[in-house]
């Protein structure tokens, strides 16, 4: 049974399905539109046929009135034919296409869905230390997209940064809002109003102790708003806050990136050891000296390699075709229990080793690939990130002390495979902040690490994390390989 979860901000996967909705209902307010002018043209029809009578009669009433035909018409007239033009004013119009909207008014994004998803937007900003306006105007790392935030995305930005109390950021944003704010039929409708923004910017302003902006700000809202009762006392209160501080407005200087946000940026290349080398491997299996696999080795303690075209076109795109209705909110393991949080946003399906011919041929790959025995490890995994969709630094091991009864059986996870089924345009690496190590995704290729080391025992330096993807969508499948199979291919080493 497939019950998806709603979480339109974690995946690019759920958000077409938001387009063709709103395309759904763009038709139907154009189609509601069409009636309501069939409504006014019918009207304005009715108007001049009456006009026509009663300007000819205003003329000369006492001579038209005179004439018994017309005497006879007006009574008529007035007698029976207003009540049906009342009830042709008040009957509804367009009722269906107001009834399809209400109908989809429920599967809307939720106010939870606005939260993650400016926090998508937050997490790049502040991940790869980008500029309120440089996002808001679509550039991103230099390169201009055809896409920006309108006044009233700005808005929401600034909301939620004030709601996060990073007030100098809620500045920029409602800044940007004011100076993108342009009045409109739109804007009007959907009640955002310029004033409005003004008192928002001036509580921001506020917040960073920089009073005379925000009495400023708060003295246009009053302009803008005469009628609104609180911008006085709002503006009054500032004030007196303002009499009361003698320090000087808050200052934030640009921190220094950490170790994981530079692997993100493409910042770990000076190393050394990068690009060990590159081989053909031949040998991990017996089906390899068929069809040699291309293997770049990164990383040798903890190990750690990278296949290139070691999946196909085709069998991505059946993956991605059978995760599609599978996808649901990725979790992590919390007190035994999975757990959707703000660390990992992504959605995930999980496919048995036999659930097709795709999954069964991408198992054989892996053991091609590792040489390991895949009984008892988990599932094939495909995975897909939407806009600034990541995985914070974590290990994949289990931490065993908590979590005995999950490892007991088949082991802890020695080994992780992680096929890339996209490139991805910017972002969305997976770093090792502690080797300094950086794959970037290319679609086809595949990094395999060693989780354990030789004491089967968690490895430390295999700390990693999925960067924020920036723009494209980022697809995976994974498989995390269990120790206790590979008792005969990768024995551990005694103390
Ligand atoms: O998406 C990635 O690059 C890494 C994902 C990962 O580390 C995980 O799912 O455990
Ligand atoms: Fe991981």
């Amino acid at each position: 049974h497939n019950v998806q979860e709603k979480s339109f901000a974690t995946s690019v996967a759920g958000l077409e399905q938001l387009l063709l909705t709103e395309n759904i209902l763009i038709e139907n307010v154009d189609k509601y539109a069409d009636k309501l002018q069939e409504k006014v043209n019918t009207l304005k029809n009715l108007v001049n046929h009456l006009k026509i009578e009663n300007g000819k009669a205003l003329q000369d009433s006492k001579k038209y009135l005179h004439i018994p035909l017309n005497a006879f018409s007006l009574i008529r007239r007035m007698h029976n034919d207003w009540n049906p033009i009342e009830m042709f004013m008040v009957r509804p119009v367009g009722e269906n296409h107001l009834n399809m909207i209400r109908k989809h008014l429920p599967e809307m994004p939720t106010s939870k869905d606005i939260t993650e998803a400016s926090e998508a937007i937050y997490r790049l900003q502040d991940t790869y230390g980008m500029e309120t306006d440089d996002v808001a105007r679509g550039i991103f790392n230099g390169k201009q997209y055809d896409a920006k935030l309108s006044s009233v995305d700005c808005v929401f930005m600034g909301m939620h940064m004030y709601g996060k109390k990073l007030f100098h950021l809620a500045v920029e944003w409602f800044n940007r809002a004011i100076e993108t704010y342009e009045s409109s039929d739109y804007n009007n409708v959907i009640n955002h109003i310029l004033g409005d923004i003004y008192y928002l910017f001036g509580e921001a302003l506020a917040q960073e102790y920089r009073f005379n902006d925000a009495i400023v700000a708060m003295e246009k809202a009053r302009e803008l708003l005469p009628q609104d009762a609180r911008l006085l006392h709002r503006k009054n209160d500032i004030e007196m806050r303002a009499k009361m501080y003698d320090g000087s407005p808050v200052k934030h200087p640009k921190r220094e990136p950490t170790d994981n946000e530079r692997g993100c940026s493409g910042q770990y290349v000076n190393k050394p050891s990068f690009r060990l080398y590159c081989v053909y491997n031949t040998t991990t299996s017996a089906f390899l000296r068929l069809a040699p696999l291309k293997m770049e080795i990164l990383h040798l303690d903890p190990y750690l390699v990278v296949f290139h075209d070691v999946i196909s076109d085709a069998e991505i795109q059946e993956l991605k075709t059978l995760a599609k209705p599978y996808l649901n909110r990725s979790t992590v393991y919390k007190d035994g229990k999975a757990v959707a949080i703000d660390r990992r946003t992504s959605k995930y399906a999980w496919f048995g080793d036999n659930f097709s011919n795709v999954t069964r041929r991408i198992n054989q790959r892996i053991r091609d690939m590792t040489g390991f025995d895949i009984e008892g490890s988990e599932m094939l995994q495909v995975m897909n990130y939407g806009v600034g969709g990541h995985y914070d630094a974590h290990y994949d091991f289990f931490n065993a002390s908590d979590t005995e009864d999950v490892v007991r059986e088949t082991g802890d996870r020695i080994a992780t495979v992680l096929f890339y089924m996209t490139d991805v345009e910017q972002g969305g690496a997976t770093v090792f902040p502690k080797i300094e190590t950086a794959v970037f995704p290319r679609k086809g290729s595949a990094v395999m690490w060693y989780n354990l080391n030789n004491k089967v025992v968690g490895d430390d330096l295999t700390l990693h994390a999925a960067c924020p993807v920036i723009v494209g969508s980022k697809w995976i499948c994974n498989k995390w390989i269990r120790s206790k199979a590979q008792i005969f291919r990768k024995p551990c080493y005694k103390e």
